[in-house]
């Protein structure tokens, strides 16, 4: 159970607030004061955490800088020893972490196990991933550049950042945490984690698991608090060496806030499905109900405007309909396909965006439908490019059909989006396949499946508004270091067997 057994230690009885991490224990803060959690299916305060301070975030950021000093002595196969811990132990205690994410940001239960059984995976990923590329270095020698004789050798090596502070949304909070912290660690660097608020308290759990693998005190510690008042403080924290954020817009604010540090940024996208005449419509029927529609629409990878061309769009929008009728709605913990959205804020959100929709004439394949944060599958079917709904993200289970001639009409209307996350193409043409994916200006394209960021170990990144960098273990690891060259010069150049 949530805050139980060998998680009694992170929540305060006595107020009913789950602790902050910092410097190996567990704090409560001296703000005095909290930040409710609303659970999206009641609406009533399930949890509450601890509304950290700008002193606290100070004291953090000292320790932090104290223990990755340390940590970067500590042996590559040590760090990597401590991950696979942590990773067991995650994995152990699936349950009450799944738990909490049914609870804070309605996931279905099956699907909140398994993000907490991928995260396991990620992590131990890292370690082994980690010892392999962490290990490997460049020699070089200075005869290859003119001018030079070869006296000069280059050792080439990666060194840690520092400290990392990882931001991720409420969708993921868990997964989209270990995908920060696992990287920052193998390579040596410290890492200050800001959960979500919806979803700090699935976080706070994962992060006891790292506790009680034993990694040194200050090298992990978690801040809890609202985004909206903490979070300028963090990011312009001059304490930070990186930070690895996953979200919406407030990325691209904090990229220009940011000081001199390496960011990597995974925000919004608009995915497009473009969809040929000859595509295998009940594969594309099947890819648009997972791609668009699992975790009601709240992921960045969803697919967010289907383009499909003109002469094959009845067959697939009464395809996509027929499997619409059969998602159930519902809450997370009976796991229905369908939950509540995450916030009234952002059900407001997605309403507006099926009002405006309605207002210019798009058709309703099904009657829109509301209780609280719930909202029911809706596919809108001749949406137009006036639409809102044609280019905004509405994180929900409302999908945009809009009718194609010409398969450039679909990569022009991919390509004009301020996003570039993913896209996909359904066709049995591989050559079709390539050059269109060629065209689309997007991080991935995927050929004849529905976006995804998964397995971890791919690249996942994003143009334009849609990110900075690259994740995916290798990636990540990578992004999280910096290369250090070491020149060995000689007294007289020497040429091996010369
Ligand atoms: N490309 C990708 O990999 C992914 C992108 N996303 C995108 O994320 C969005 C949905 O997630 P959501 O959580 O609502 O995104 P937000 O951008 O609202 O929040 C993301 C994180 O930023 C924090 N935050 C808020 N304000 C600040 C600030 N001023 N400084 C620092 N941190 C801040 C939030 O904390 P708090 O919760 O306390 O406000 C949260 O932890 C969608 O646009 C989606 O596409 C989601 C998943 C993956
Ligand atoms: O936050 C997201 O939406 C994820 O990065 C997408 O991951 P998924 O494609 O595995 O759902």
């Amino acid at each position: 159970m949530a805050g139980a057994g060998i998680f009694a230690e992170i929540y305060d009885e006595n107020t009913n607030v789950y602790k902050y991490y910092s410097d190996g224990a567990w704090n409560i803060s001296s703000s005095g004061k909290s930040v409710p959690i609303i659970n999206p299916t009641t609406r009533k305060t399930q949890y509450k955490v601890q509304a950290c301070t700008q002193e606290e975030v100070n004291k953090v950021m000292e320790s932090s800088k104290v223990a990755q000093k340390l940590w970067a002595k500590t042996p590559l196969w040590k760090r990597a020893e401590m991950l696979h811990k942590a990773a067991a132990i995650l994995k152990e205690h699936k349950a009450p972490i799944a738990e909490c994410l049914v609870k804070e940001i309605a996931k279905p239960a099956k699907d909140a196990v398994t993000e907490v059984v991928r995260s396991g995976d990620l992590v131990s990923y890292c370690g082994e991933e980690g010892v392999r590329i962490l290990g490997e270095g460049k020699f070089l020698t200075s005869d290859s550049f003119p001018g030079n004789e070869r006296s000069k050798y280059c050792l080439v090596s990666k060194v840690p950042l520092g400290v990392v502070l990882a931001i991720p949304p409420f969708n993921y909070p868990v997964n989209l945490a270990v995908s920060k912290i696992a990287p920052a660690l193998i390579a040596g660097n410290s890492l200050v984690l800001k959960p979500p608020t919806q979803g700090a308290v699935a976080a706070l759990h994962m992060v006891h698991c790292f506790h009680l693998a034993g990694f040194p005190k200050g090298l992990i510690s978690c801040i809890t608090g609202k985004g909206s008042e903490i979070g300028d403080f963090l990011t312009m924290h001059p304490g930070v060496n990186c930070i690895s954020f996953t979200g919406g817009d407030t990325g691209i604010a904090i990229s220009k806030k940011a000081g001199m540090v390496p960011l990597q940024m995974e925000l919004g996208g608009k995915d497009a499905c473009i969809v040929l005449e000859d595509a295998d419509l009940d594969l594309v029927a099947a890819n648009i109900i997972k791609g668009g529609f699992s975790y009601s629409g709240q992921r960045c990878t969803a697919v967010k405007v289907v383009l499909v061309m003109d002469s094959v769009a009845d067959a697939l929008v009464e395809k996509v309909n027929a499997k619409v009728s059969k998602l159930t709605v519902g809450p997370p913990e009976d796991n229905c396909d369908i939950t509540p959205v995450v916030s009234e804020s952002s059900a407001n959100f997605i309403e507006g965006l099926v009002m405006d929709a309605k207002q210019k004439g798009a058709t309703f394949c099904q009657e829109y439908k509301r209780d609280g944060n719930l909202i029911w599958p809706l596919l809108l079917d001749n949406v137009k490019p006036e639409m809102r709904i044609a280019w905004e993200e509405p994180f929900g289970p409302v999908l945009p059909v809009i009718r194609i001639n010409t398969v450039e009409q679909g990569i022009h209307h991919c390509n004009a989006s301020n996003f570039g996350l993913q896209g996909c193409v359904f066709t049995r043409d591989i050559n079709k396949a390539i050059l269109i994916g060629d065209a689309m200006e997007t991080g991935t394209v995927q050929i004849n499946s529905a976006p995804a960021r998964g397995p971890d170990h791919f690249p996942f990144q994003g143009l334009k508004d849609s990110g900075i960098g690259s994740q995916g273990v290798t990636n990540s690891i990578l992004m999280m270091t910096k290369i250090k060259s070491t020149v060995i010069n000689l007294p007289s150049p020497s040429y091996t067997m010369g």
